[in-house]
Formats: C-alpha cells, structure tokens, sequence
C-alpha cells in the first residue's frame, strides 16, 4: 500500500492559466438534501465551491433554497424532484456528485436512476452517503464511466458485503475489482482502492468526527475531479488535503467543524499550486 504525498498533491494542484474562465473549471452538479438532511447538500456544495469548481448547481428539497441560496449564493439551485429539468441538465455536467443528504426515499430513488441511465463518458460521478445505501440495497449495473464511491466503513459494510472488523486492504481491494470503481473507504486512516493500486491516507483525527464531515469530503472530491486532469490523482488530492487541513485546525481546536475545512481550502490550495514555483 502506497502512502499519499504531499508532493503528489502540489503536483495535482496546478496554478490556473491566466487566460481562463469558469467554463474551463468544471460544472459540478451535486444532488442531495431532503426535508431533513439540508444540512448534507449546502455542506458538499460549499466544498465543492471552495475548491474552486468553475459553475456549481445543486438539485435537493424545495425546502432548502432559502437556506442554501443564503450559504452559498454561488451555487444555483434546481428542485431534486423535477425530473425533466433534471434529465435535461444532466448531460451538460462535467461531474454529478450525488447521496450527502439524499435520504432513501422514492425521490432519492429516482434522482440515483436519473444519474445513472443518463451520464456518459467523459463525465464522472462522484457517490456518496445515502446514494451509496440504495445501492447496496438495490445493486444493479453501473456506467462505464469514471465513478468514485466514498463510503464510511457502514456504507462500505453495506456496498461490499465485508463486515467491518473484515475490511482489510487485501478484502477491500478485492471488492473493488468487484466494483469495477475507484473506492475511498473512510475511516481513521482512510485508504483508497484504484483498478492498479491501494493508497493509504496519513492524515485524519478525531477531531474531524461531527456530521458532515464526509458530506464536505465528496464535495471536495466534485471539485477536484472537475478540474484536474488525472480522475485518481483528483481522489486523493481531495482525500489528503481534507484532513491535512483538519489536523491543522486541530492542532488548537478539540473539534474542526466541516464548514471550517471548506473555509480554509482556498488557501491550502494556494499554498499546494504555489509550493513547486
Ligand atoms: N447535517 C446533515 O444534514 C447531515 C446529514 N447526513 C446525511 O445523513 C445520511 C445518513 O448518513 P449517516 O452516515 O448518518 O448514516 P448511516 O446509517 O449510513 O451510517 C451511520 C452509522 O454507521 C456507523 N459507523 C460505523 N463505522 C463508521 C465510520 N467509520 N464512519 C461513520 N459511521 C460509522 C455509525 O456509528 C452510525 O451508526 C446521509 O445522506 C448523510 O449524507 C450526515 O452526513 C450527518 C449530517
Ligand atoms: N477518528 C477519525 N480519524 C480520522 N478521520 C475521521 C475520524 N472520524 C471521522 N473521520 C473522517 O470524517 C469523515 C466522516 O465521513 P462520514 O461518516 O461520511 O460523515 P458525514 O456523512 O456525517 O458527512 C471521513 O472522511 C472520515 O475519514
Ligand atoms: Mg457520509
């Protein structure tokens, strides 16, 4: 198992172009948040904004639109359950990020179905929280397009079949292969699972243990994804800086609430695509 660097991630992390615009950044549609887990959606959102993803849209719950478009001004905002606007707006996506806050319900359902009969190659799909619980409840076959799941060991106990105490890296990178898609099994040292190679995370700290933690980390991964070239690269860069951050923050702090890792990473991206000048 191979560990992540900090050079892998200033290599990842490229200064921009000047001649450059949004477009050339990513659009980035993230899709969660019922009635009750608003939460989830404006969390992942802002990571995925603070990455720097050049147009961002989110599709959740009616009922989080004033909430988000307060947050988060810089994203737009479509309602999850208007399917046609949905089908219609998904080929024109670089990356779906879909599951923070989704919930199980039909809607959900149908949102999973929408994302997974309609994209295509080259676009890339970010699935998370309870994206990743219907799933493993209702498994059916997967584009073949770049796809990333991002479970906690639950999510992944449900996805894989392995009992938690079971997940090892040689159990894991077998039900990758299975898969057929990278996987980022979440825990206290993280480790990620490629077609070619397990990378381990050094990073991470109980401190980061508070709801949403997870919901930012798949934003995170939308936003890189949707602007650097290497999809593997993109993962891990996104798995690294989101508890190198932390483990700062907790140098001085008991708990590092989400929102305060997406505040920060505009700056530790700065430093990363300024370190090998
Ligand atoms: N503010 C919000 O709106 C929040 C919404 N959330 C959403 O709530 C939905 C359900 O997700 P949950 O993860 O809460 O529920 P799940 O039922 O999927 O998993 C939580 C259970 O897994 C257990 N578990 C075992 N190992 C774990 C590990 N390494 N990391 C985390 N949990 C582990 C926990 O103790 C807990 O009992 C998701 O859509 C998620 O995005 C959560 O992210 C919490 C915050
Ligand atoms: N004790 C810990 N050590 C290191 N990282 C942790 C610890 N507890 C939680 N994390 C990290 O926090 C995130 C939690 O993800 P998840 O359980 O999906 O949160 P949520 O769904 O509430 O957003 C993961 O990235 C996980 O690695
Ligand atoms: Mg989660």
């Amino acid at each position: 198992m191979q560990t992540i660097t900090t050079n892998l991630v200033q290599n990842t992390i490229k200064r921009r172009p000047a001649n450059s615009h949004k477009g050339d950044y990513g659009r980035v549609m993230l899709i969660g948040g019922n009635d009750q887990f608003g939460g989830a959606i404006i969390m992942a959102a802002t990571a995925a904004v603070y990455s720097g993803a050049g147009l961002v849209t989110v599709a959740t719950a009616p009922s989080n639109f004033a909430s988000l478009h307060a947050r988060l001004p810089e994203a737009m905002i479509v309602d999850y359950r208007a399917t046609t606007t949905l089908l219609a707006l998904l080929p024109k996506m670089d990356v779906v990020v879909i599951g923070p806050g989704l919930g199980t319900d039909v809607v959900a359902q149908g949102c999973l179905t929408a994302a997974l009969s309609t994209l295509q190659a080259p676009q890339r799909l970010v699935i998370d929280g309870s994206a990743l619980t219907l799933l493993a409840a209702d498994p059916q076959a997967l584009p073949d397009l770049p796809i990333v799941v991002t479970p906690h060991q639950m999510e992944w106990q449900r996805l894989s079949g392995i009992p938690i105490a079971e997940q090892t890296p040689a159990a894991n990178q077998r039900a990758q292969q299975k898969l057929g898609v990278v996987a980022v099994v979440k825990a206290h040292h993280t480790t990620v699972y490629t077609d070619q190679q397990a990378w381990r995370n050094p990073g991470g700290t109980p401190a980061m243990a508070t709801g949403g933690m997870g919901d930012t980390l798949a934003g995170m991964v939308g936003g890189f994804v949707a602007q650097f070239t290497d999809f593997t690269n993109a993962i891990l860069s996104a798995v690294y800086l989101h508890s190198a951050i932390a483990d700062d923050l907790a140098r001085t702090r008991y708990v590092v609430l989400p929102t305060q890792i997406s505040a920060a990473l505009p700056a530790y991206m700065h430093r990363m695509s300024v370190a090998q000048d």
